[in-house]
């Protein structure tokens, strides 16, 4: 499988008369299972904009969102169907992700059941215990009646994770998704992402304007700056021997964090 902006672009019409805003501008990148590709950029880059076209949120203005070739506008139902559980978002907690009146077993039963991932109510169980188990929130009989608000945030993530991949996708669009937590919790949570890449042969476009945080679990980095994509390599590249003013500037600022901390 494979998942593909080709040149996309999104223009935004301006509010009350200001002039359109470029958010993304001819943005190429290839997302395929089993592979971790993070989108660095600072806050406005366009980042979430290109998110949003990869899950087909939001129309591309020009170029194409494809899935195994097919774009996502000409997609027939069951091909959008396909698309609509083989691709998943996700997103920060704090987003309001979680509905805090439902239990983390009820949050992931009604996707499995929504999706008809199982049909009875013991494989939707055993499908919520094994996705739970996938995350590491075990054992799994102990977190299926808590409430959001009883979970840790490096928790709720997990939840998070383990909805979307209850749905059996072959990739991921993270967003954001560790921003929130606690450097520690946020390692935890990581290497859990880049485990699922073997474990269940998931791929990810992980993105994110904290560059340190890929440095140890991306295969591939995309820098993304006033919606364009100004760089892209593998992450050794990219970490060792950057080309770019910017994506240098952007690993510069980071040392200098490192230092003061
Ligand atoms: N619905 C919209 N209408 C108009 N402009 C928008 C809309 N959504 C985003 N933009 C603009 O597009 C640009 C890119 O925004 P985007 O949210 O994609 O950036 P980002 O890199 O994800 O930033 P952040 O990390 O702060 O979310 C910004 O200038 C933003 O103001």
């Amino acid at each position: 499988m494979r998942l593909e902006a080709i040149s996309a672009t999104k223009t935004f019409r301006g509010r009350r008369g200001a002039a359109p805003v470029n958010a993304v501008n001819a943005a190429s990148i290839v997302a395929e299972p089993g592979r971790f590709i993070a989108i660095v950029g600072e806050s406005g880059s366009g980042k979430s904009t290109l998110a949003r076209m990869l899950l087909g949120l939001i129309p591309v203005t020009e170029g194409h969102i494809e899935l195994d070739g097919v774009p996502i506008a000409t997609m027939n139902r069951s091909q959008r169907q396909h698309f609509r559980t083989s691709v998943q978002a996700v997103l920060q907690d704090p987003a309001g992700s979680l509905n805090p009146r439902k239990t983390v077993g009820r949050a992931i039963g009604e996707i499995i059941q929504l999706h008809r991932m199982a049909s009875t109510r013991a494989e939707v169980r055993e499908k919520i215990e094994e996705v739970l188990e996938l995350v590491r929130l075990t054992p799994a009989s102990a977190y299926l009646d808590r409430y959001p608000s009883e979970l840790s945030g490096g928790q709720r993530q997990r939840v998070l994770i383990a909805r979307a991949i209850a749905l059996d996708p072959r990739i991921i669009v993270a967003d954001e998704c560790v921003s929130a937590l606690d450097a520690s919790v946020k390692a935890g949570v990581l290497r859990l992402l880049r485990g699922l890449t073997e474990r269940i042969g998931v791929g990810y476009v992980f993105i994110t304007h904290d560059l340190p945080v890929v440095k140890k679990v991306a295969d591939e980095v995309h820098v993304m700056r006033h919606g364009e994509i100004v760089e892209s390599g593998t992450t050794e590249q990219i970490f060792n021997a950057p080309a770019h003013p910017y994506t240098k500037s952007l690993l510069e600022s980071e040392l200098t964090l490192d230092a003061i901390a």
